[in-house]
C-alpha cells in the first residue's frame, strides 16, 4: 500500500483550479519533492495531503486514512512543518518542545534533536526572537518530536544559510535512513537533486512530470553540449555523426550539441579524420533545463 495516494485531486478557488486533476503515489521510505513556479499549486496540494484543506474533487489516502476525517489518528503518525510562528510567540524554544512532546504518546528526547539541528544554544530563547532560519529549525524539531512515519516539509530550507541548509539535508537523509517517508516542496533544484528519490513537477495546478532526477533529465533535459578546440577548421561531416543535433563554431571553438553517445561518436569521427583535439569541455543538462523545458521558466524566475 502506498503511504500517500492522491487520485485526480482538484482544489478550486472560484474559477481558479489551484490544483488540477493531480494523481500521484508516494511509497514507503521514499523522499518525493514537489517543485514548480510560484503559484503552481504546491502548497495547496500539500495542504490537501496534510488535511489542512479539502479537495474540491478527487480523493486522498495517507497511511490508509482520510487526512481530514481521520486527522486525529494521523496526527500521531505524520509530521507537518509549521510555516508561521503565530502560535508560539510567548514560548521559549525548550518550552515549545516540551509542550509539543506532551501531545504525543511516544515523543523523542528533544535536546538531541536541537543539537542535530544546530540550535541547542537557543533552548532558552523566545521563539519570537529567533532569526528566520533558527525559527525554521525549531519548526522542523516540532515536526519531528513524535518520530513520525511520514513527514511533510514545505520549503524546508528557504531562509537558511548554506551551512544550515546542508545540515538540514543531513537531517532529511537521516530520516530516510531510518525508514521514514518524506514529501517536501522546494524552490532549489540542487535540493531536489540532492534529496529526492523522485521529483514531481507541478505547473499551473497540473502534474507535468514525476520521475527520478535521472529519469527527468533523460526525458526532458534536452541536449548535452560538447565544446572542442581543434587543430583545423570544423569538419562539415560532424553534422552527420550519430546523436549530433547541431554543430556551430564560435571563434576557434566548435560547439556540438547532441544526445546519447554523441560525444564518443564525435571523438572517434575526429580521430578517423586525423583531427587533433587541443581542448575539450562537456556540459550535461540538469534539473534547471528540465524545469525550463517543462514550465517555460527558469527556476531563478520562479521563487
Ligand atoms: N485560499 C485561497 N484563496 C484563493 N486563491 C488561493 C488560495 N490559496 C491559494 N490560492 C491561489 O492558488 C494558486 C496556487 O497557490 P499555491 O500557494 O498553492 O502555490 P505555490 O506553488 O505553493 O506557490 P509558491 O511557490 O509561491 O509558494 C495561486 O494562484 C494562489 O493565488
Amino acid at each position: 500500500m502506498s503511504v500517500v495516494s492522491c487520485r485526480d485531486v482538484t482544489r478550486s478557488f472560484g474559477d481558479l483550479a489551484a490544483v488540477d486533476g493531480v494523481s500521484l503515489s508516494v511509497e514507503q521510505n521514499e523522499v518525493v519533492g514537489i517543485i514548480g513556479p510560484n503559484g503552481a499549486g504546491k502548497t495547496t496540494l500539500l495542504n490537501c495531503l496534510e488535511g489542512l484543506d479539502v479537495p474540491t474533487s478527487g480523493s486522498i489516502d495517507v497511511l490508509g486514512f482520510c487526512p481530514v476525517k481521520d486527522a486525529h489518528v494521523l496526527a500521531q503518525r505524520v509530521g507537518v512543518q509549521l510555516q508561521h510562528a503565530a502560535l508560539l510567540p510567548r514560548l521559549k524554544v525548550g518550552e515549545a518542545l516540551e509542550l509539543f512532546s506532551s501531545f504525543y504518546a511516544r515523543p523523542m528526547p528533544w535536546r538531541p534533536l536541537l543539537e542535530t539541528l544546530g540550535i541547542a544554544a537557543k533552548e532558552k530563547s523566545y521563539v519570537a526572537k529567533l532569526s528566520g532560519g533558527e525559527r525554521q529549525r525549531v519548526f522542523i524539531a516540532l515536526a519531528l518530536i513524535h518520530d513520525p512515519e511520514l513527514l511533510f516539509l514545505d520549503e524546508l530550507t528557504t531562509s537558511l544559510d548554506p551551512q544550515a541548509r546542508l545540515a538540514m539535508w543531513e537531517v532529511v537523509r537521516d530520516i530516510r535512513r531510518r525508514g521514514k517517508t518524506v514529501v517536501l516542496t522546494t524552490h532549489y533544484m540542487e535540493e531536489a537533486e540532492a534529496l529526492c528519490d523522485r521529483v514531481a513537477i507541478i505547473n499551473q495546478g497540473r502534474l507535468v512530470a514525476l520521475d527520478t532526477v535521472r529519469g527527468l533529465i533523460s526525458a526532458h533535459g534536452g541536449d548535452s553540449t560538447l565544446r572542442l578546440t581543434l587543430d583545423r577548421p570544423t569538419p562539415p561531416t560532424l553534422t552527420s555523426v550519430e546523436g549530433v543535433s547541431s554543430v556551430n563554431s564560435d571563434n576557434a571553438v566548435t560547439i556540438i550539441r547532441g544526445r546519447g553517445a554523441f560525444a564518443q561518436n564525435v571523438l572517434s569521427h575526429l580521430t578517423q579524420a586525423g583531427a587533433v583535439v587541443t581542448d575539450m569541455t562537456m556540459s550535461s543538462p540538469g534539473m534547471e533545463e528540465v524545469f525550463l523545458n517543462l514550465t517555460g521558466r527558469t527556476m531563478r524566475e520562479a521563487p
